[in-house]
C-alpha cells in the first residue's frame, strides 16, 4: 500500500511481442478483411471534430515506400506531420495508425503507432505543449555537449559503448526521447503483416538522419531481410517497455519504445547504469549507478536482475538470442550457486516489508540483511529499495534518527534510477522532513504491541493518502 514495489522500474528491456501473435487478429486466421485495412474513413466518420487530420483517401494504404518529405501538418490543427497508414481490427474495431511529428524535440521527430484517441491524448501532455522541455535532451544526432563515451565493436556483443572519462555514480550518461513508440495494442489487435507495415512506415516517415540512425541498429544477427522484416527485427532487439502515462485513460496497454542511442548499450546482469522513463519530458534517462572508470563498457540489465542464473540466461536467450557471458554468468560454479542462494533469500523477503500485519517478519535487522545481500550481489540499481525499507522499518520501530539517515540514502540512490518524482522518493523526502508525522512512525510497535489483535484495526489501512496531504 505504501507504493513501493521491488521491481517497478525493472520492466523487461524488451518483449518478444511475437508471443502475442495470434490473439485478436483482424479477420480470421490473420487475413485482412475489407473492413480491416485503412481505418481513416472510419475515424473521420466516428468523430470528425476531433480528428481534423483525416487524410486523402488514396494515400492511406501506402506502405513500403520511402518517406515523403511532404509536410501535411497544415491539414489540421495538430502536431502530426503524418497520420498514415491505418489498420482497423475487424474483431475489436480498434484503429491503429502511424502518427509522426517531425518537429518533436527540436525537429528530431518521433513516430507513434497507436489509436487516434491515444494520439490525441499525447498532444495534451507537457512534452507536446511545451517544446522547451525536450530541446536539448537528445545528444546523439546533434550534439552540443561532449560525449562521455564512444561507440566501439565489443568482441562477442556487436557494438557497445565505452566510457571515455570517469563517470561518477549518479551522473547522467544520456537521455533520449522516443523514435518509435508502439502501442502494445498493435501487437494484440492486428495481424503480423499489418503491425509490421505500421512499424516500417513509422520509421520511413522520420527525418532522414534520424531514420538512418534507426536503420543502422542491431538486428542481433546479419541475416538478409526485406525492409519491413528488418525494421521488425530492429524493434524486437532494441525496444524498451514503457508504462502508460498516469493520466492516460487507456491504462491496460503499455508501449514498446525504441531509443536509438540507448539501444547501443549491451546487457550485463550486474550493470553499471540504469534507466527510467519520465512522462513529463517523454524521455528515457540513463544514469551511472556506480563510479565508472575510463575504458569500462557502459551496461544496462535488460531483465529484472534479481533472478537466478538459469532464469536470467533463458530469458536473454529467448528474447535477444545471446548466451550471457557477463562476469556473474561466467563466475566459477560455487560462486554462482552462492549468488543464486542470495537471490532466493532476497526474493523470499520481498513480501515482508509491504506486509504491515503481525504476520510479517520485517524488522530493521531484516532490512539490514536485504541491504547487505543487495550489496554483495552488486545490485546498485536496487539499493534505494533496501534503504527505503531500512528507513521505514527503523521509523516503524520508533528510531527516527536512524530512519532519517536511511531515508537520505534512499533519496540519493533513488533519484538516478527511478527519478525525482517517483512516489518512493517523494515518500522518503517526507519522512526526512518529519519522521514522527510519517505514517510509518511506530507502526510495527503499534501493530505488534496490541493485545493479541492479529491485524491492525480497520480504518488504519490508508496511510499513504493521509500522508500525501
Ligand atoms: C539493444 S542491442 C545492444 C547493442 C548491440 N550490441 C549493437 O550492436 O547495436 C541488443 C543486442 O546486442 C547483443 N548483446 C547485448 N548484450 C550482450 C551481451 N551481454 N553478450 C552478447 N551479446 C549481447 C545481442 O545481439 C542483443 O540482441
Amino acid at each position: 500500500h505504501e507504493g513501493h514495489s521491488h521491481d517497478h522500474h525493472h520492466h523487461d528491456h524488451s518483449h518478444d511481442h511475437e508471443d502475442l501473435g495470434g490473439i485478436n487478429f483482424c479477420g480470421d486466421g490473420g487475413s485482412l478483411t475489407g473492413g480491416c485495412q485503412d481505418g481513416l474513413g472510419n475515424i473521420a466518420a466516428a468523430d470528425q471534430k476531433v480528428f481534423l487530420w483525416k487524410e486523402k483517401e488514396n494515400e492511406t494504404t501506402q506502405q513500403d515506400s520511402p518517406a515523403s518529405d511532404e509536410d501535411d501538418s497544415t491539414l489540421g490543427n495538430h502536431p502530426w506531420t503524418h497520420t498514415k497508414p491505418c489498420f482497423t481490427s475487424a474483431e475489436t474495431n480498434h484503429t491503429l495508425c502511424v502518427f509522426t511529428d517531425n518537429h518533436f524535440a527540436s525537429n528530431r521527430g518521433a513516430s507513434f503507432i497507436t489509436t487516434p484517441e491515444r494520439a490525441t491524448f499525447f498532444t495534451t501532455t507537457t512534452p507536446f505543449l511545451d517544446p522547451s522541455l525536450t530541446k536539448d535532451i537528445n545528444q546523439d544526432l546533434h550534439r552540443t555537449i561532449p560525449s562521455r563515451y564512444e561507440k566501439q565493436l565489443i568482441p562477442g556483443k556487436g557494438m557497445g559503448l565505452i566510457a571515455k572519462v570517469h563517470i561518477p555514480r549518479g551522473a547522467l550518461i544520456m537521455a533520449n526521447t522516443p523514435s518509435l513508440m508502439i502501442d502494445y495494442r498493435a501487437f494484440e489487435d492486428l495481424p503480423k503483416d499489418s503491425y509490421r507495415q505500421l512499424q516500417a512506415s513509422a520509421v520511413d516517415h522520420l527525418p532522414p538522419l534520424h531514420r538512418e540512425h534507426i536503420m543502422a541498429l542491431s538486428t542481433h544477427d546479419s541475416a538478409d531481410r526485406s525492409h519491413i522484416e528488418k525494421i521488425d527485427k530492429i524493434c524486437g532487439t532494441n525496444a524498451f517497455d514503457i508504462d502508460p502515462h498516469p493520466e492516460d485513460p487507456m491504462q491496460d496497454h503499455g508501449f514498446y519504445v525504441v531509443f536509438p542511442e540507448i539501444s547501443r548499450m549491451n546487457h550485463d546482469c550486474r550493470p553499471n547504469a540504469d534507466y527510467y522513463f519520465s512522462h513529463d519530458t517523454l524521455t528515457q534517462y540513463i544514469h551511472a549507478i556506480r563510479d565508472i572508470i575510463p575504458g569500462e563498457e557502459l551496461t544496462l540489465s535488460y531483465i529484472n536482475p534479481v533472478m537466478k542464473h538459469k532464469a536470467r540466461n533463458e530469458k536473454l536467450n529467448r528474447i535477444w538470442g545471446f548466451q550471457c557471458s557477463c562476469p556473474l554468468c561466467t563466475a566459477p560454479t560455487p560462486q554462482q550457486l552462492a549468488s543464486d542462494t542470495r537471490i532466493a533469500q532476497i526474493r523470499d523477503f520481498w513480501g515482508e516489508f509491504s506486509d504491515w500485519s503481525t504476520d510479517s517478519r520485517a524488522s530493521p535487522q531484516l532490512a539490514e540483511l536485504v541491504a547487505s545481500l543487495y550489496e554483495q550481489e552488486k545490485l546498485w540499481g536496487n539499493m534505494y529499495e533496501a534503504y527505503t525499507w531500512l528507513a521505514l522499518e527503523y521509523n516503524a520501530a520508533g528510531e527516527p534518527w536512524t530512519a532519517v539517515k536511511w531515508a537520505n540514502k534512499a533519496v540519493e540512490r533513488g533519484i538516478p534510477v527511478v527519478g525525482e518524482n517517483d512516489s518512493d522518493v517523494l515518500q522518503m523526502e517526507r519522512l526526512i522532513k518529519d519522521p514522527w508525522a510519517h505514517w510509518s512512525w511506530m507502526k510495527r510497535v503499534r501493530v505488534r504491541g496490541g493485545w493479541g489483535k492479529g491485524r491492525e484495526r480497520e480504518g488504519e489501512e490508508n496511510h499513504e493518502n493521509d500522508d500525501d496531504e
